[in-house]
C-alpha cells in the first residue's frame, strides 16, 4: 500500500477497472478485463514508475490517468478534483515526440499554450522558458527534421511542461533513444523534477531507469492488470551520476526486489 505522506496528494486513482471489447473476425465478440481495481496515490513532486510484464496494462493505465480512455469503474482525482476526461492539468509525453514538422521548436512548444488560449506574447515567453529548461534555448528556430531524436524528445518534454500541468505522464519516453542519450535525458528529467517539483508518472520496461528516477515503483501484475506491490526507492535526492547510483547498495536492493516481484507475479 502507498505510504502516507505530508505532501499534498496530486493524483488519487481509486478502484479503477477497465476492459476492452473486441468484435473479432466473424467470431463472437469477446471482452478482456485489462485493469482490475487499481488504486494508488502520488504526492506532489514525486516520480512514480509503473513496471510490469508486457501487456499488463501500463499504457492503458497511463491513458486512463491522462483522460484519453474512460475507465469502466473507479475514480480519478487530480489535486483533489475529480476528472473524467483529458485536461491541461495532465500532460503526456509518448515514446515518439510527434512534433508538427512544419513548425519550429518554439512553435511546437507553443501548441499546448494555444489550446490554453494564452496570449501571443506570454505564449512565446513561456515556450522559450520551457525550451531553456530542457537545454534547447539556442534551438527555438530549428524544425523537427533538423533536430536529433533526443532533441525532438526534449522539445516534446518542453511542450508538456509549458502548460504547467499538475502531473506529467510519460510513456516509455526514452526507449527509442540510444543508450547514451537516454542516460542524459534521465539525468535531465531528475534535474527538471528538482527545479519544478512536477509530479511524474513514468511507464518503463527498464528496471534500472525505473529505480534511478523514482521515489516509488508500482509493480503491476497481468491478466488482469492489478497493483501487486509498491517498492520504495531509498536513494537520496539529488541523485549522483548514474554509475555511482547503480553501485549503491540501496539501488541494487530496490532493483532486486522489483525484479523478484515482477517474476513472482509472472510465474
Ligand atoms: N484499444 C485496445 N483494444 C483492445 N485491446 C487492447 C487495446 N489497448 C490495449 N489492449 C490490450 O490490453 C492489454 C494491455 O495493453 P497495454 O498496452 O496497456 O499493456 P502494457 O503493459 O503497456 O504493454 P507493453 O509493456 O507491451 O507496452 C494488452 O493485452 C493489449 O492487447
Amino acid at each position: 500500500m502507498p505510504r502516507t505522506d505530508d505532501r499534498p496528494t496530486k493524483l488519487a486513482v481509486e478502484s479503477v477497472s477497465h476492459g476492452f471489447r473486441s468484435i473479432g473476425d466473424g467470431r463472437r465478440p469477446s471482452f478482456t478485463q485489462v485493469l482490475s481495481d487499481i488504486s494508488f496515490t502520488m504526492y506532489e513532486g514525486e516520480i512514480v514508475s509503473v513496471v510490469g510484464l508486457s501487456g499488463c496494462g501500463k499504457t492503458t493505465l497511463l491513458r486512463i490517468v491522462g483522460g484519453l480512455l474512460s475507465p469502466d469503474d473507479g475514480t480519478l482525482r487530480v489535486a483533489g478534483r475529480e476528472v473524467t476526461g483529458p485536461g491541461l492539468d495532465r500532460a503526456i509525453v509518448f515514446q515518439q515526440a510527434s512534433l508538427l514538422p512544419w513548425r519550429s521548436a518554439l512553435r511546437n512548444v507553443e501548441f499546448g499554450l494555444e489550446l490554453k488560449r494564452v496570449a501571443k506574447g506570454e505564449r512565446e515567453q513561456k515556450a522559450r522558458d520551457a525550451l531553456r529548461l530542457v537545454g534547447l534555448g539556442d534551438y527555438e528556430k530549428y524544425y523537427p527534421k533538423q533536430l536529433s531524436g533526443g532533441m525532438q524528445q526534449r522539445v516534446g518534454l518542453a511542450r508538456a511542461l509549458a502548460v504547467d500541468p499538475e502531473i506529467l505522464l510519460m510513456d516509455e519516453p526514452f526507449s527509442a533513444l540510444d543508450a547514451q542519450t537516454r542516460e542524459e535525458l534521465q539525468v535531465e528529467l531528475l534535474d527538471l523534477n528538482a527545479k519544478t517539483r512536477k509530479t511524474i508518472m513514468f511507464v518503463t520496461h527498464d528496471l534500472d531507469e525505473a529505480i534511478y528516477l523514482s521515489d516509488r515503483v508500482l509493480v503491476l501484475l497481468a491478466h488482469p492488470g492489478r497493483v501487486h506491490t509498491v517498492v520504495d526507492v531509498d536513494l537520496p535526492r539529488p541523485r549522483a551520476n548514474i554509475l555511482d547510483v547503480k553501485s549503491d547498495p540501496a539501488f541494487i536492493k530496490a532493483r532486486d526486489i522489483v525484479a523478484r516481484e515482477i517474476r513472482a507475479g509472472g510465474a
